[in-house]
């Protein structure tokens, strides 16, 4: 049986998983990439070397080249992309061909619609931590997919980062927190800069500050058994400074801000699903 890996679509996340992959050790001879840009591809094969990253604008039929002869194809494009990618790729598809899915808000029906019946699909939302094997990669499995697929999917995800299997319902959920997560952390580090910033500190120290310091409370978080409670705590002094600090966020409502956030990009996805019909 083909051991290869189609990534048809590898921007951001895609290449988070691939390279992911790679470190974890999956063999880049048996890894193949699609995008549009021959610029793209080409920067694609430079970094991940022994891969085949094939350019639409060089070879117009690159996306059923690479689903050909691949056990597993994962669909990398935006959302509205992926019914079109799921109908290109259909005649080059065995019925074995496990079919993964990164896309927000695209549901099993509407990727099971756009190909061959029959056809095992899964549904996965990942995040970019993926890339240094951090990830956290969500499974759903659709109505054809059996367990030894979705074993299949799970074990080559787990070089990727932390693999978890939820109902389809939950994903939009999941998305809120993981999926759209690294940009919330990613977004604390800006405010923290700016806010040092504010505060007298140089651009340069400031960015360096909050970048080492939201990275470095990462690795503790990562560390087994973490608790963000006591963590967080551990570093609060009775009546010191940051206990004035997280006060102030408290009474600023930051949590509840945080909460809507989430549920504004849960909401979002639902709306995106039905735009997609
Ligand atoms: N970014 C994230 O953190 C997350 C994204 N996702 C999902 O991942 C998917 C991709 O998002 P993201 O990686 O951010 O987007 P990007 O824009 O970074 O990547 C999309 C890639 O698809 C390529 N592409 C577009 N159309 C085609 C086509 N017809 N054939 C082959 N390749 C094509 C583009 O090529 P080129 O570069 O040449 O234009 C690009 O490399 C989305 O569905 C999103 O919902 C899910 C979880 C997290
Ligand atoms: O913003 C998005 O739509 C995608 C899905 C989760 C993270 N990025």
């Amino acid at each position: 049986m083909s051991n290869r890996i189609a990534f048809l679509g590898c921007g951001s996340m895609n290449e988070a998983i691939l390279g992911g992959l790679v470190e974890a050790g999956t063999n880049p001879a048996d890894i193949v990439a699609t995008v549009r840009r021959a610029e793209r591809a080409a920067e694609l094969a430079e970094r991940y070397h022994g891969i085949t990253a094939i350019a639409g604008e060089e070879e117009p039929d690159n996306n059923r080249q690479a689903a050909k002869g691949s056990a597993v194809v994962i669909l990398g494009v935006k959302p509205v992309g992926i019914a079109d990618l799921a109908r290109e790729i259909s005649p080059a598809l065995t019925p074995d061909t496990i079919v993964v899915s990164v896309a927000a808000a695209v549901s099993i029906a509407q990727l099971e619609a756009a190909l061959p019946a029959g056809q095992p699909v899964i549904r996965t939302m990942p995040n970019t931590p993926a890339k240094l094997g951090r990830g956290v990669i969500s499974v759903s499995p659709g109505t054809n997919c059996t367990p030894g697929q979705l074993q299949q999917v799970k074990d080559l995800f787990q070089g990727a980062g932390t693999v978890v299997e939820v109902p389809e319902e939950q994903v939009d959920a999941l998305s809120a927190i993981s999926g759209s997560g690294p940009a919330y952390a990613f977004y604390l580090a800006e405010a923290m800069a700016s806010a040092g910033e504010e505060l007298g500190l140089d651009r340069e120290l400031a960015v360096l500050l909050a970048r080492e310091t939201v990275a470095g409370a990462g690795f503790m978080l990562a560390e087994p058994g973490a608790d963000p409670s006591a963590l967080r705590k551990s570093v609060t002094s009775p009546n010191g400074t940051t206990e004035r600090a997280i006060a102030t966020f408290d009474e600023q409502g930051i949590p509840s801000i945080i909460a809507a956030g989430a549920r504004a990009a849960a909401d979002r996805a639902a709306e995106i699903t039905k735009q997609l019909g």
